[in-house]
């Protein structure tokens, strides 16, 4: 029997399997897909909010201004990219300034620190591609920006070297009530365990409600993006909002922490909780409300769309706690936004409930510490040298627009929790996600891949299941 089944890869059930590895536990994570940061937390807009856009007493606004603290030591400790790039709540309505006031009173009150009201003409100061006519702008410099699946991964992969167990393409699909604990079904078996917590972004519910009365449910709602190529990256410096809806944020402008600049998203609450598909629909919405933001839009430099699902909740707030109906079934439902910027609070909330039931023993080698693949890219010649000099493999360029060597995918899959499918690569690495978007690094990849894992170019896939690129050869070459 293990202490703890954490079901879910994703941001929470990560960081979540990493604040509980500091103690004496036999813990699961179980993953329905084939890696970490497949769902929700690959595919959002990537911002540390400062804290201001949460009802003050919800846990969304308390998690968010707590998470939002901690990022600058976290990324440290867990070596993922993160910057304080400062956001602004943009006006173009006169009579509607009001409104900025009032975001700013309620970050006070959740306690964010520095907010301040700011004229036209300081916003164009500081952000020349802003549309003229803009107004006023809330100014939060606490906001920040962080890549989402690598600190994802971090937090995975440090929770692994801390002796967390991660279990892939294993899904939950029924939970019975034991007299100690439970019997988690999934389609590789049954797993045994004292304590459940469901992390399961927008399945949550349906976890949830395999085991308890009180039912919830939660809406999967929509957001589609362009992305824009780095040769535009310092479009903005700062995260642009527009005054939020009740939809929620709105379409912002902002550069990502990785230097492209990513537009986006919309919020429309749909059925299907796998459609992740993009739409010309969404994305000339997206393009549209962003042009009430930027003076103009560099239309030549989109690389590539893409969406993701919010797990929204009709309590309209973060679910986090033991179901009311079943000691020892922890939720941690309707992580929406901003979950990822909660993340680090939302784990230290969880870990506290975890210690409170099972008074577990800390453990005496606990190693907070993640080093990060080395990035090439980041260099200066002489660090390149130093390392081409220990292994020649990063001396090979295998991704050009993104500047990725061998020797780093190599490293990828060879790490703990390592790179399985090509995805995984560039979630890792960068490595696919340049201007060509895999064009030219592609076959490179799959066959580094069918060296590292020993398996022909016809298995390797690009996320799992049957998503295999080639299926043999039609000459001998
Ligand atoms: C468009 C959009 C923009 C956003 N922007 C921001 C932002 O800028 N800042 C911010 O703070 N937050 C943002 N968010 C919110 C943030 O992305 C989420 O709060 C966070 O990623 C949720 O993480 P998660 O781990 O709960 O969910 P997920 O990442 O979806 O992880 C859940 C995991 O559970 C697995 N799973 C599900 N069912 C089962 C099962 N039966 N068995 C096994 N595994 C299962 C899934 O495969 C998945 O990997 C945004 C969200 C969206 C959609
Ligand atoms: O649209 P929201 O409010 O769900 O927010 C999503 C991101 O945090 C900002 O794009
Ligand atoms: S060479 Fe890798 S994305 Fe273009």
């Amino acid at each position: 029997m293990r202490d703890i089944v954490i079901i879910g890869a994703g941001v929470i059930g990560s960081s979540i399997a990493r604040e509980l590895s500091k103690y004496d536990l036999k813990i699961s994570v179980l993953e329905k897909e084939s890696d970490v940061a497949v769902g929700t937390s690959k595919a959002n807009s990537g911002i540390v909010h400062a804290g201001y856009d949460a009802k003050p007493n919800t846990l969304k606004g308390k998690l968010n201004v707590k998470g939002n603290a901690m990022f600058d030591d976290l990324s440290k400790e867990l070596d993922f990219p993160f910057k304080r790039n400062g956001s602004l709540v943009l006006c173009f309505e006169e009579q509607e300034k009001e409104k900025l006031y009032q975001l700013k009173e309620q970050g006070e009150k959740n306690g964010v620190p520095g907010l301040k009201v700011i004229s036209r003409k300081e916003i164009l100061k500081l952000e020349p591609n802003v549309n003229q006519n803009v107004v006023a702008a809330l100014y939060a410099p606490t906001g920040g920006i962080v890549c989402p699946y690598e600190m994802t991964i971090a937090y995975a992969e440090n929770a692994n070297t801390n002796g967390v167990d991660f279990y892939f393409h294993t899904e939950v699909k029924n939970i019975k009530k034991l007299e100690t604990g439970f019997l988690i079904k999934t389609n590789q078996g049954d797993f045994e365990s004292r304590l459940i917590i469901n992390a399961a972004g927008v399945f949550a519910d349906s976890i949830h409600n395999m085991i308890s009365d009180h039912k919830i449910k939660i809406i999967p709602r929509k957001g589609e993006y362009c992305l824009f190529d780095k040769a535009v990256g310092n479009f903005t410096q700062r995260t642009l909002f527009q005054l939020p809806t009740k939809m929620g944020k709105g379409v912002l402008v902002t550069p990502t922490v990785d230097g492209n600049l990513l537009i986006g998203p919309t919020a429309v609450d749909i059925e299907d909780k796998r459609e992740v598909s993009t739409t010309a629909e969404g994305l000339s919405i997206v393009l549209e409300k962003a042009r009430i933001t930027l003076k103009e839009i560099p239309m030549k430099q989109i690389i590539t769309s893409f969406a993701g699902l919010r797990a929204h909740s009709i309590e309209d707030d973060f679910i986090i706690g033991e179901a009311k109906d079943v000691s020892g079934f922890i939720d941690v439902a309707g992580i929406e936004s901003p979950g990822l910027s909660s993340a680090p609070a939302i784990a230290q909330m969880v870990e506290n409930i975890v210690t409170e039931k099972l008074k577990p023993k800390e453990k005496e080698n606990f190693d907070p510490i993640r080093k990060g693949i080395p990035k090439f890219r980041e260099m200066s010649n002489q660090e390149r040298r130093a390392l081409i000099e220990k292994d020649c493999s990063y001396g090979r360029i295998v991704c050009r627009c993104e500047t990725v060597t061998e020797g780093e995918i190599r490293s990828a899959i060879k790490r703990p929790l390592g790179a399985r499918d090509l995805d995984g690569i560039k979630r890792r690495t960068r490595a696919g996600m340049g201007r060509c978007q895999s064009g030219f690094c592609l076959p490179k990849i799959m066959k580094i891949l069918s060296e590292e894992l020993d398996l022909p170019e016809t298995e390797i896939t690009k996320f799992g299941k049957q998503s295999n690129l080639v299926i043999g050869k039609d000459k001998e070459i």
